[in-house]
């Protein structure tokens, strides 16, 4: 029998506020692909946060595998595709970036290791849009990367270590919000003085994350170019910006394309009250929710063979 590849992938959290498409930070919250050369393709889905999707080869992992396979010159496989999800899916938590991420390094394995983590980054880019989520999930830390200028070139990325103590405070909605439909409410164009914002603050964030300036990072996160139009779609949402760092936050964003809400903090009673604060905004609005408090991931993707 072929060996098993057991790809272990971080949840992420893209934006943190200003830098959209650009910011994002792998967290503790874990998917597994465990994937295998096999006669016939046989797709397992375990667990519940992964339910409905599809277990034929229309599955994102079979896809994205086969896409490898052939890129790398071989013939498309059958493939034994067992996959499972503690991190929610349509949620703004990288859940599509974690499974373009985990499909690509084991089918990389499977194949003989053909391409570069760089190179398998560039795919994962192009699949997903965008570098943030996929960034974070296979690197760990804080990814900061734009999109390349020109087909074929590398994409530039920096990774940060995460801020010391820094944790963050996610509030799951109990409902579903695609990307594609968070992205579709967003303007064509946007005034200068609202990109010259998000500029300044971006360019402050990574600053502060770096330094481990974490007084800084309330007025860092500050966003004009997605959230305000997003916020019709959160319920919550505006009045947790607007408040969260009164109560007990060091900075609250959108977590990705939500409508997970994230609110970073540093200490643990400021936790506490945080939470009693979250809990009245969304009861406020009628919204069931989950909330978890999650460290970051250091590490990214982890490979085991068996
Ligand atoms: N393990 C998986 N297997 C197959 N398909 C998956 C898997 N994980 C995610 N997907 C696909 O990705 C879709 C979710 O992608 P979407 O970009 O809308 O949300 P998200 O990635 O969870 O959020 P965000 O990008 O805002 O962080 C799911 O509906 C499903 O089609
Ligand atoms: N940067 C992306 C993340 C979600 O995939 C967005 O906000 O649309």
């Amino acid at each position: 029998m072929s060996k098993l590849v057991r790809v272990t992938i971080p949840a992420s959290t893209a934006n943190l506020g200003p830098g959209f498409d650009a910011l994002g930070m792998a967290l503790k919250l874990y998917s597994v692909v465990e994937m295998r050369l096999s006669d016939q393709t046989e797709i397992e889905i375990v667990g519940k946060e992964l339910q409905g999707t599809p277990t034929d080869k229309s599955n994102l992992l079979y896809e994205i595998a086969v896409d490898l396979f052939e890129k790398a010159g071989l013939a498309a496989p059958e493939l034994f595709i067992r996959a499972s999800s503690d991190a929610p899916l349509t949620r703004g938590l990288g859940s599509s970036a974690a499974a373009i991420v985990g499909a690509l390094v084991a089918a990389n394995h499977l194949a003989g290791e053909p391409f570069t983590r760089d190179q398998l980054f560039e795919m994962a880019v192009k699949k997903e849009g965008h570098p943030d989520n996929v960034g974070a999930s296979l690197f760990g830390g804080i990814i900061v990367a734009t999109m390349p200028e020109a087909e074929g070139e590398q994409i530039p990325y920096i990774t940060l270590a995460p801020p010391e103590g820094l944790k963050a405070l996610v509030v799951i909605p109990d409902f579903a919000l695609s990307t594609e439909k968070a992205r579709n409410v967003l303007p064509q164009v946007y005034s200068k003085q609202d990109v010259i914002y998000n500029v300044g603050h971006s360019s402050l964030l990574v600053a502060a994350l770096a330094q481990g300036r974490l007084d800084l990072l309330g007025q860092a996160m500050g966003d004009r170019l997605h959230q305000p139009y997003r916020a019709e779609l959160v319920p919550g949402l505006k009045e947790i910006l607007e408040a969260a760092t009164r109560n007990g936050a060091v900075g609250a964003a959108l977590s990705g394309a939500g409508p997970t809400i994230l609110c970073l903090t540093a200490s643990d009673s400021e936790r506490e009250q945080l939470q009693s604060f979250v809990d009245r905004v969304m009861k406020g609005h009628g919204i069931s929710y989950r909330m978890m408090v999650l460290e970051p991931d250091d590490h990214g993707v982890q490979v085991e063979i068996q």
